[in-house]
């Protein structure tokens, strides 16, 4: 089993290179079902996720080339559309895989993901959904079967939570139905986007993505596409927030500041200096005093749920009192336990983590228990005394390219070991 040994106490310093965003690049791999011609993504993350998204597209008989930042799918050799719980359980993002399966080929079977360490992350909406643009579906045995006869009907959809995923899935469903379908309270993330955007190249006929009600005209067929994934706002913001926690000074390039307002508005209200370009965004905390803010996740354009961790550890090294009420998911604190282990002082009262002062923390033995919890310890052991010891290191490749090269470059004191 993979470990990173992180050794306390350097200050981050330097430039580092954001990859591309996780969230954009899995639905838009999965988007290349949708036609028999081939696409050609540039700026993919180098992550397990995309590895997995890739396995699973080759189970269906689609042929990918992985050269790293480019991944060429031509999935005009379709064979089956059956994705198995096998590959499923390694990634609730495979789920996707629904909307363009029964849109193209009038029919899918797709385990149901389950639920994960932050949550129970039903799929109910993705189902819903899909009925409305005609499908019949039933779920078995564990496998969500849908049908339908001749092609997807488009149809106006309400949905009664905002879904990222659900948004997605439906979105990509709708680009082949019969007729205009209205997505509404639709989810506006900056991926959604990316997403819409890709798909307009394939010659989807895509309105209003970014904004609650997304308008999609079905057309009959979708073509092949190139497609640069835009930057990952989470590895931004992590790092931003790294360096805050250390008192350093970095510049994150290859991104884009608007992708990350609300969490540089509240990495301002903590008092650092962060400043931005078109492409790049720099933080320096040189001198200055880190205060601890308050936080409420919410869906885009509030504050990302998948930030929360990290800002969590952010409260924990801050002076003053800091709260991190969520509310997206209903069990995503599992790194407060681990960063008490750390010495931190954090009280939970319900969906609220409270910081009530500035905690010392100490080195310890930790365990990672999904993504973004593992980047909240990593970004502990920078600032603790001595070496911590971050175990289940896999989850944290799921989301972060070369997590420990990157920070490595910036002078941290990161090591990998395997046993
Ligand atoms: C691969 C990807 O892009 N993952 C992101 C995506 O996950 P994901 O797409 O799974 O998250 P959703 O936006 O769907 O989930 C938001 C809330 O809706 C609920 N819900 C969702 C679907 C459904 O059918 N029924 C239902 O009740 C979920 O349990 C959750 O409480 O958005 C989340 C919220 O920004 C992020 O944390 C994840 O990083
Ligand atoms: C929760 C996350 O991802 P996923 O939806 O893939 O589990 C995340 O990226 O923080």
């Amino acid at each position: 089993m993979e470990k990173l040994l992180i050794k306390g106490g350097n200050t981050l310093n330097g430039e580092v290179t954001i990859s591309g965003a996780k969230n954009a690049a899995l639905p838009i791999l999965i988007s290349s079902i949708l036609t028999t011609e081939v696409c050609h993504f540039d700026n993919v993350p180098n992550l397990r996720d995309i590895t997995f998204t890739c396995q699973l597209l080759e189970q269906f008989g689609t042929k990918v080339i992985n050269n790293g930042h480019e991944i060429q799918i031509d999935a005009g050799s379709i064979n089956s559309t059956v994705a198995p719980y096998e590959l499923v359980n390694k990634m609730r993002a495979s789920i996707l895989v629904l909307g363009p399966l029964l849109a193209r080929f009038g029919h899918a079977e797709v385990s149901l993901p389950g639920g994960c360490a932050i949550g129970a992350r039903p799929v109910d909406l993705h189902i819903e959904g899909l009925k409305k643009l005609g499908a019949e579906i039933s779920v078995e045995a564990g496998y969500v079967n849908a049908k339908v006869d001749g092609r997807l009907k488009g149809a106006r959809i309400y949905m009664s939570t905002i879904s990222v995923g659900a948004t997605e899935n439906l979105m990509m469903a709708a680009t082949l139905a019969e007729g205009t379908t209205v997505l509404e309270n639709a989810a506006r993330e900056p991926e959604i986007v990316d997403l819409a955007v890709c798909l307009n190249k394939m010659g989807a006929r895509i309105s209003g993505a970014g904004s609650n009600n997304i308008t999609i005209e079905g057309v009959e067929k979708l073509t092949g596409c190139k497609h640069t994934i835009l930057p990952d706002r989470i590895e931004t913001g992590t790092f931003l927030v790294a360096a805050a926690v250390t008192g350093g000074k970095v510049v994150c390039k290859n991104t884009d500041y608007r992708l990350v307002e609300p969490v540089i508005e509240k990495l301002l209200d903590a008092n650092a200096l962060v400043t931005w370009d078109d492409n790049s965004i720099s933080i320096d905390m040189t001198g200055r005093e880190l205060k601890a803010v308050n936080i409420k996740t919410l869906p885009h354009p509030g504050f990302p749920t998948d930030m929360q961790a990290q800002f969590t550890i952010l409260n924990v090294a801050a002076n003053g009192v800091g709260t991190i009420t969520e509310t997206i998911f209903e069990n995503r604190f599992m790194h407060v336990p681990e960063l008490r282990r750390m010495g931190a002082n954090i009280q939970l009262e319900g969906n609220t983590a409270i910081c009530p002062e500035k905690s010392s923390l100490m080195g310890a033995q930790v365990v990672s228990t999904d993504l973004r919890a593992s980047a909240s310890l990593v970004i502990a052991g920078l600032i603790a005394d001595g070496t911590t010891q971050l175990d289940e290191v896999f989850h944290i490749d799921r989301g972060y390219e070369n997590i420990e090269q990157k920070f490595v470059g910036l002078g941290a004191d990161i090591t990998r070991v395997d046993n």
